[in-house]
């Protein structure tokens, strides 16, 4: 038997739809993997209710049929699903790396990126890689069609996560079909500042990186709240913020002496909207973890 733990991810950053993601220090999926004819599924921990244990419903289950490697599997929610966290995808990175080793298919971390993307097909109805990427690989990652490119990075981050629940199949859609030119010139720039950033562990051009016009105004409607909370916390010192990807978390990036100030504004700003909230003061962590 392996256990895996694999950590929340924050996709998008803004300027990145689909293609940036972090990895974050906390909170974390674990995972555990046993040969076995056919693939079962247990899951407990946070918002496991909600979570179907039927192998092609789950995540898990669609990576170990992608692996050929039939096997009993616990997943032990750190990761509320539904958060903008990357929950659906800590589970199948962890699956990913787990089945690849107890399995010896000798893939590599960036080879199982594809493999665990399989697992967000069946939840969101797309592929998309930018969460299962950072929870694999750790650091920052660009997730593109013809592989992913990371880099570790030391980013100071508050994730606040409403009581709100947000599907990311219903989150896509209400991403806009195309996009102005000069959204186009714009996003390319912030998408390069954010980048250099990331490889500077500079929170100022990070912060200033995040800003999008074309997804994120359309996404904000979903989550109650998200102008004031946006707002509060740039006044609190947050060098951007933004929506974790499909929502509702909202994610600030921020100077290490001003997360606690940023955490606090984010709450009280929630709660004069009527919505109940939790914020974790985290950073850039490291990817999925193996242990015997
Ligand atoms: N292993 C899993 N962990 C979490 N959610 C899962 C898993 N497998 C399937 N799901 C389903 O995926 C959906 C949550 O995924 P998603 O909407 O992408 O949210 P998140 O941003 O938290 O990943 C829920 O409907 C949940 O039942
Ligand atoms: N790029 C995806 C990311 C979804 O992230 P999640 O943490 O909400 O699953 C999107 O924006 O749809």
């Amino acid at each position: 038997m392996l256990t895996v733990r694999a950590p929340a991810t924050s996709a998008n950053l803004g300027s990145g739809f689909d293609v940036f993601g972090v990895a974050l220090e906390r909170p974390a999926d674990v995972v555990r993997v046993e040969k076995a004819a056919e693939t079962t599924i247990t899951v407990t921990g946070a918002g496991s209710q909600y979570i179907p244990e039927d192998p092609r419903k789950n995540t898990v289950g669609a990576v170990a049929e992608a692996l050929e490697a039939p096997a009993h599997i616990r997943i032990d929610k750190g990761i509320r699903p539904a958060s903008g966290l990357g929950s659906s995808a800590a589970s199948a990175a962890a699956a990913a790396v787990g089945l690849n080793e107890l399995y010896d298919r000798g893939y590599t971390r960036e080879e199982l990126v594809p493999i665990a993307a399989e697992g967000e097909a069946v939840v969101s109805g797309a592929a998309h890689s930018d969460n299962v990427a950072p929870s694999i690989l750790g650091g920052f990652t660009i997730a593109r069609h013809d592989g992913v490119t990371s880099v570790d990075a030391d980013i100071p981050l508050v994730a606040c996560l409403p009581e709100i629940v947000v599907s990311t199949r219903d989150a896509r859609r209400v991403v806009p079909d195309g996009a102005r030119m000069e959204q186009v010139v714009e996003t390319v720039g912030n998408a390069a500042t954010l980048a250099v950033g990331m490889a500077r562990d500079d929170p100022d051009l990070v912060g200033r990186g995040m800003h999008d016009s074309v997804v994120t105004p359309a996404r904000a409607e979903l989550i109650d709240g998200y102008g004031n909370v946006h707002a509060s916390a740039v006044e609190a010192g947050a060098t951007g913020v933004t929506i974790s990807g499909a929502g509702p978390t909202v994610i600030a990036a921020c100077h290490e002496g001003d997360r606690g100030a940023v955490a606090s504004a984010m709450l009280d700003s929630f709660e004069r909207s009527g919505v109940e909230a939790r914020a974790f003061k985290t950073r850039i962590g490291r990817g999925a973890e193996m242990f015997d």
